[in-house]
């Protein structure tokens, strides 16, 4: 976690360098003839970069273009990008945290850590056991359909399943496909260890030719529809939650009709933490559900339930331990997909329809409010915190 923020910034940032031969991109370009011994070496090194083997990592890449920029330009003194620039903003915070360091030191730091990556890129590492490998992001929903279940599953596990804006959109092309399709439950589940970590933080750097206002408009828009696809949802619609759970994915819990959880899943909506404010309709369903000061302790204070916790205030429906968890709720589901879907179906009805107006107002000024959130200095300080490796969860 102490790195998380760093790693963020860092990876979607420099998230289309996915070659050393890009390093350009960053700036890298062999500029100005620097004086002093090191010359010959620093332009060789220059050029040493785009033939490296392996990826450095882009904490490394960060670290060259720093010492590049001091080597050729000396220390920084161009004005800082603004805040919602964020690739910008961690070029110009690596290159100004060299402070006054003189271009000859820059040069042989710079010539130093080409050799060390040339040296390490020389010798080949054995293959990393099949365990250690990420595997690739391939589909992140996928949605399949059996016994009388469909199931919409997250499937991002190197991201600890992430909500990117594709698979809000996703999400609800799956549901509104499952409201009509044979089945009779409607499953949400995750991939991996986590459930879902909630909305992917880089959605924020995803800024078109409108901005930020732009970016937040269609925020607002996306996440009301989400939402209100959820709050129509005709049959059984069922939480499946494998592991932890943060953000969106816990507030939208109080829409689903059943929520099952291993031992293992905890409970997280650091909205305060992140300068942002309750979504999914838990401004309204968190404190019918568990009471008022006990959604404020989660809301406000972002306090994290355990699985026990979450089901005795009443936002889980049942906890099972994580060794026959998948068994356990699997089976039961098959059980209650055999009842009589109309049944099923009118009996949600009778339930939901008594405030589903409710629910949607809730959701549309929820959706207002947090538009104005994501533009607010607090929200952008956060992210851009969070981001930068200076505040973690
Ligand atoms: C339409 C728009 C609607 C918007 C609605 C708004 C919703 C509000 C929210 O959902 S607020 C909640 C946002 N989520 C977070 O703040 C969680 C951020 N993530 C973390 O705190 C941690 O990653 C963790 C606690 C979930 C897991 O920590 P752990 O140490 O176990 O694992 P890593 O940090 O190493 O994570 C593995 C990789 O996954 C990336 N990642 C995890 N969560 C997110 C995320 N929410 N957004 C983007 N990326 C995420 C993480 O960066 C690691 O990636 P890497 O391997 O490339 O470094």
């Amino acid at each position: 976690m102490a790195v998380l923020a760093g790693r963020l910034a860092r990876r979607w940032c420099f998230g289309l360098l996915r070659s050393p031969t890009q390093v350009p991109a960053l700036g890298l370009h062999a500029g100005s003839p620097t004086m002093g011994t090191s010359q010959k070496d620093f332009n060789d090194a220059v050029s040493q970069v785009k033939l490296l083997n392996e990826d450095p990592g882009n904490e490394v890449k960060l670290e060259l273009y720093a010492l590049y920029k001091q080597a050729t330009e000396g220390p920084c003194n161009v004005p800082k990008p603004g805040m919602l620039d964020f690739i910008n903003k961690t070029k110009w915070d690596a290159w100004n945290a060299l402070g006054s360091l003189s271009k000859e030191a820059a040069r042989q730091k710079y010539v130093d850590l080409v050799s060390s990556l040339s040296t390490s890129s020389e010798s080949p590492s054995p293959e990393a056991p099949a365990a250690d490998r990420k595997p690739p992001e391939g589909n992140s929903l996928v949605v399949t359909s059996e016994d009388g279940i469909t199931t919409i599953r997250l499937n991002r596990p190197t991201k600890k399943n992430a909500l990117t804006t594709q698979m809000y959109h996703d999400i609800v092309a799956a549901l509104q496909a499952a409201s009509k399709d044979e089945s009779t439950i409607t499953v949400l589940t995750g991939s991996g260890d986590y459930y879902c970590s909630g909305n992917d933080l880089t959605n924020f750097t995803h800024l078109s030719a409108g901005g930020p206002e732009e970016m937040a408009r269609s925020g607002e828009v996306l996440l009301r529809d989400f939402v209100d696809c959820l709050i129509d949802f005709p049959k059984p619609l069922v939480a499946v939650v494998n592991g932890p759970a943060v953000g969106i994915s816990v507030t939208i819990l109080g829409l689903f009709d059943v929520v099952y959880a291993t031992d293992r899943a905890t409970f997280h909506t650091p909205f305060s933490h992140l300068g942002q404010s309750p979504e999914g309709c838990s401004s309204y369903t968190f404190p019918k559900i568990m009471g008022s000061s006990k959604a404020a302790e989660m809301l406000l204070f972002g306090k994290k339930l355990t699985a026990q916790e979450a089901c005795a205030r009443g936002l889980v429906t049942e906890v099972f331990p994580d060794g026959t968890f998948q068994k356990e709720v699997w089976a039961r589901l098959k059980a209650y997909s055999k009842l009589p879907p109309n049944a099923m179906r009118i009996s949600k009805q009778i339930i939901r329809n008594q405030e589903k107006e409710k629910l949607h107002a809730v959701n549309a000024e929820e959706s207002s409010i947090l538009r104005e959130r994501w533009l607010s200095d607090e929200c952008m300080n956060a992210i851009a915190s969070f981001l930068s490796r200076k505040a973690k969860l």
